[in-house]
């Protein structure tokens, strides 16, 4: 059977990752893909547990270099129980965050060092890396107010951080553009919804007719 395709979304906090990947999951649906959207750290039982644990607000105390190792635990498992299966049978994976999270959050951010922090992925992940990712680009002083006039969404550890921790996250993933710019395509999250779905809709198009 033909190998599915592996996209991942990136980005700061409040970017609209979750809100475009609902919308692009319906409409690459009607296209008749067959769609698996997920996220990280999560998307099944055990890597949700592990997620509790990261984004819990008294976990304080946490250790830089146990935060990076738990996010590559957590990516292991999804991988082997959850992606990888779908990928086999033809799946286009739709993956909310991904390694280039842990390398711009603890890599670069918290300066764990960014090939450090890719090693430790490598032994998680092995040789899977995604086909096309999108990074949504956004000033992280607009995607933290949006979150916090979203009345639904729980405010967690990471959002805690200061706002030069975020702007280093920021700073993390412009570096990775430029690295990988086969790979990692910038979208302006700070247009309006339409705007930004149709946006990523056709770089996911051009990916796929190529
Ligand atoms: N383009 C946009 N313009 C204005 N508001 C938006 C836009 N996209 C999403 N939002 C709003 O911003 C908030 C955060 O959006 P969303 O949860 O999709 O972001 P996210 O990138 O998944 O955030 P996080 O990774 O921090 O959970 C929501 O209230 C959503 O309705
Ligand atoms: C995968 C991954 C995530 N993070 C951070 C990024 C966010 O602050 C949270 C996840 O919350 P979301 O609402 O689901 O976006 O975790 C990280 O620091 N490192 C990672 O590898």
């Amino acid at each position: 059977m033909e190998q599915g395709v592996f996209i991942t979304f990136e980005g700061p906090e409040g970017a609209g990752k979750t809100t475009i990947l609902n919308k692009l999951s319906d409409v690459l649906k009607q296209q008749g893909y067959n769609v698996l959207q997920t996220r990280e750290p999560g998307g099944i039982s055990i890597s949700e547990q592990i997620r509790e644990v990261l984004l819990n607000k008294d976990n304080t105390a946490m250790d830089e270099r146990t935060e990076a190792l738990l996010y590559a635990a957590a990516r292991r498992q999804h991988l082997v129980e959850k992606v990888l299966p779908a990928l086999e049978k033809g799946y286009m994976v739709l993956c909310d965050r991904f390694i280039d999270s842990s390398l711009a959050y603890q890599g670069y951010a918290r300066g764990l060092g960014v090939d450090e922090v890719y090693q430790i992925n490598r032994f998680a992940i092995g040789e899977t890396m995604p086909n096309l990712t999108l990074y949504f680009d956004l000033d992280p002083e607009v995607g933290l107010a949006r979150i916090q006039s979203n009345g639904e969404r729980e405010i967690n550890r990471l959002d805690l951080e200061k706002l030069s921790f975020h702007e280093k996250v920021r700073e993390g993933y412009l570096m990775l553009v430029d690295r990988f710019p086969e790979r990692i395509k910038l979208v302006d999250a700070s247009a309006g919804v339409e705007e930004v779905l149709a946006d990523a809709l056709m770089i996911i198009e051009d990916y796929v007719r190529k």
